[in-house]
């Protein structure tokens, strides 16, 4: 008897993989080779991407066999939900895996963006040692403002509470006593925007959320505003972000997220006040085995229940 294919498009650690091989044929493809995605789940009953796979109408059309599609990860926006649900397709994602990675690594843009460390260390690394260019800003005392206060953004409000800033956040689905377990208070759009020093963006892709921070946001922040975006890109609306660096309306930006990945056209790259990383956030090997795991274990579960 033959046995189900299971396509992995994005990459995955190796002892994730080995726990599919027994149960599987292993289809390792490369997601962003869309010919190749394309054929490999033509005859796939599983496909386990991460955010480089766009898993939309014409790949789930293209697999009349497939029964599940599982994130190695948390955001679901390159995977046509909806589409699938109506083909029968079980959607599925892994929620925890990568949590403190990217609350931990928001921590570090945060500070490495008020102590220009980045810049410094590339100024010291050219043979230059001028300190007075890079005079930074204390976390202590300044207003955190966290868009999105979820798994992540509680995660982050947690430890920079530790770093006395003071916390404040918005989210229509939280209430005031579970944001004050983690030591924020809730607070409205508007204030968020106004009175934040550092505004970091915790939520996820939708229609709902694409542009929310256009050009009128970004024109109500304080000038001094470090905005930080570890959600996803198009969120905040690049062109509108760029001008306002350029023109001083907003002071830095560190950004580890983009509209397009890779981020070739946008307008972000190469300002000196921008600090830029490759979607980083869940790249630790600990998010990344949990992920793995979580989507495998996932996969199991379905071609189990389905008895094949
Ligand atoms: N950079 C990375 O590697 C990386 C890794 C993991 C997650 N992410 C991104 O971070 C996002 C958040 O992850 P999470 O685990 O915290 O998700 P989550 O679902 O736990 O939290 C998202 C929060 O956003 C809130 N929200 C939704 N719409 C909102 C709106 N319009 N205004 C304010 N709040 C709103 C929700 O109520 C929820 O509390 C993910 O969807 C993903 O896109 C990025
Ligand atoms: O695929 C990745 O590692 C990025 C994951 C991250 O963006 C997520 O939403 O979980």
């Amino acid at each position: 008897m033959s046995r189900p294919v299971v396509v992995v498009s994005d990459p995955l650690p190796e002892a994730t993989l080995a726990e599919l091989r027994p149960h599987c044929e292993l289809r390792l493809v490369d997601g962003r080779d869309r010919a190749d995605l394309l054929a490999s789940v033509a005859d796939a009953v599983a496909l386990i991407v991460r955010s480089g796979t766009q898993v939309d109408h014409e790949v789930l059309a293209q697999a009349p066999a497939l029964k599940i599609v599982a994130r190695a990860g948390v955001g679901l926006d390159n995977v046509d939900v909806t589409y699938a649900r109506s083909a029968g397709v079980t959607v599925v994602n892994a929620p925890d895996s990568n949590t403190v990675s990217v609350a931990e690594f928001t921590v570090g843009l945060v500070i490495a963006s008020l102590r220009h460390i980045c810049a410094a260390a590339q100024h010291v690394s050219e043979g230059e040692w001028r300190r007075s260019a890079f005079m930074g800003g204390e976390l202590a005392g300044r207003t955190l403002g966290i868009l999105g206060l979820g798994r992540v953004g509680r995660q982050v409000a947690r430890r920079l509470t530790a770093f006395e800033m003071h916390v404040i956040a918005y989210d229509p689905h939280v209430s005031a006593a579970e944001a004050a377990e983690v030591g924020a208070e809730l607070v409205t759009f508007d204030t968020l925007l106004t009175t934040s020093d550092v505004l970091t963006i915790h939520l996820p892709k939708s229609p709902a959320t694409t542009g929310l921070l256009g050009e009128s946001e970004l024109a109500r922040v304080k000038p001094s505003l470090c905005l930080v975006n570890t959600a996803r890109g198009g969120i905040v609306d690049e062109n509108a972000l760029a001008a306002a660096l350029k023109d001083g309306r907003i002071a830095c930006a560190a950004l580890d997220v983009f509209a397009e990945e890779p981020p070739r056209a946008s307008p972000l790259l190469h300002l000196p006040n921008v600090l830029a990383t490759p979607h980083l956030g869940a790249g630790t090997d600990s998010a990344q085995l949990r992920a793995g795991r979580s989507a495998v274990h996932s996969v199991l579960r379905v071609l189990e229940t389905a008895g094949v």
